[in-house]
């Protein structure tokens, strides 16, 4: 790796790693600034979690260079392990203990640890204490793997998937703790399959698929000019015969079939005009729907246009 990156806390470079002979990691590289948060999205099985492994120092990379805080997280473990923080995707606790002897059991063993009482107000959970931890909700439970987490006050925190399973004001309260995290400068590197997720938190985003990064940078590069969706089933007409001059706006249309997807930037206008031109004609729009595109359209538009550029 070229000369020592001061200001990156994690870099990954050309990583490869493989399974046996299944490559789950076909060559990425990524950096994350510190105190930047940083997420890896994709769908599932594009190797997300198996990056963040080898960023935890879990395995050797196959192939490749990762360094966090300037250090081979494998090889130099005892050097960067107590400033890391890891959120797994399945925490083991031991149900029968409190949420406050689950702390008192982790604080044993971490050096410069929080107070108990600090952390749990921290996560909001000063008032679940005493609740044994088979007795959390989902929400809660999260919180109590992000308040071990945080315990060592790690300088780099890893989430793998800290909201899959949750409800949405459960989502929304670990956000804010995440948030709330940047804020004081840790840097985060997250993984989701949720794009509203990396919206919220992330300030750059890498979308994985199948071991590769298809696209990388800020959000609005990622999304680009996509625009609102507006989709409907109309048998009778033709592209042309919609209200839409062309070249008007930015939007395009799109036809399957007899399915319709006008993608626009202007959806409240285009949508009045649709409405008004179909009852003029006594037309019913089937199945209209209007909606932002999803992570997974996204992605798989990334990834046609991806291939086309290659
Ligand atoms: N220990 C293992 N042995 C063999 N194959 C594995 C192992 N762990 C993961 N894989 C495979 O490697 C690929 C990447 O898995 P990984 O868990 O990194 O993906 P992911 O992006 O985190 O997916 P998800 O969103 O489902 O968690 C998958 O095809 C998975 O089946």
């Amino acid at each position: 790796m070229g000369p020592v990156n001061t200001t990156a806390a994690i870099e990954v470079r050309d990583l490869h790693q493989r399974y046996d002979d299944f490559e789950a990691v076909r060559g990425i590289a990524f950096e994350v600034a510190r105190g930047e948060l940083y997420a890896l999205l994709g769908t599932n099985g594009a190797g997300k979690t198996t990056t963040l492994d080898v960023l935890e120092g879990y395995h050797a990379p196959t192939e490749g260079q990762v360094r966090v805080l300037g250090h081979d997280p494998f090889a130099e473990r005892a050097e960067v392990r107590h400033r890391m923080g890891i959120v797994l995707q399945e925490a083991g606790f031991y149900k029968d203990l409190t949420v406050a002897e689950t702390v008192d059991a982790w604080r044993r063993w971490t050096p410069h640890a929080l107070e108990r009482g600090a952390v749990l107000e921290r996560v909001g959970l000063g008032h679940r204490a005493q609740v044994r931890v088979e007795q959390l909700s989902g929400g809660e439970k999260r919180r109590l793997d992000l308040a071990l987490a945080v315990l060592g006050r790690p300088d780099v925190l890893f989430l793998d998937e800290p909201t899959t399973g949750l409800d949405p004001e459960a989502r929304r309260n670990v956000w804010e703790l995440i948030k709330g995290m940047v804020t004081e400068g840790t840097t985060v590197l997250l993984t989701t399959h949720y794009l509203d997720e990396a919206q919220q938190l992330a300030e750059r985003l890498a979308i994985m698929h199948a071991g590769r990064i298809v696209t990388e940078g800020t959000l609005a590069r990622v999304l680009g000019d996509r625009g609102t969706r507006i989709r409907f089933r109309l048998p009778a007409v033709r592209p042309s015969d919609l209200p839409y001059e062309p070249g008007l706006g930015l939007r395009s249309i799109k036809l399957d079939g007899d399915a319709y997807t006008v993608e626009t930037h202007e959806p409240q206008r285009d949508l009045r005009t649709l409405l008004e031109w179909a009852d003029e004609h006594g037309w019913e729009l089937d199945g209209l729907e209007v909606r932002r595109p999803s992570l997974e359209e996204i992605f798989l538009e990334v990834a046609e246009t991806e291939k086309v550029a290659a």
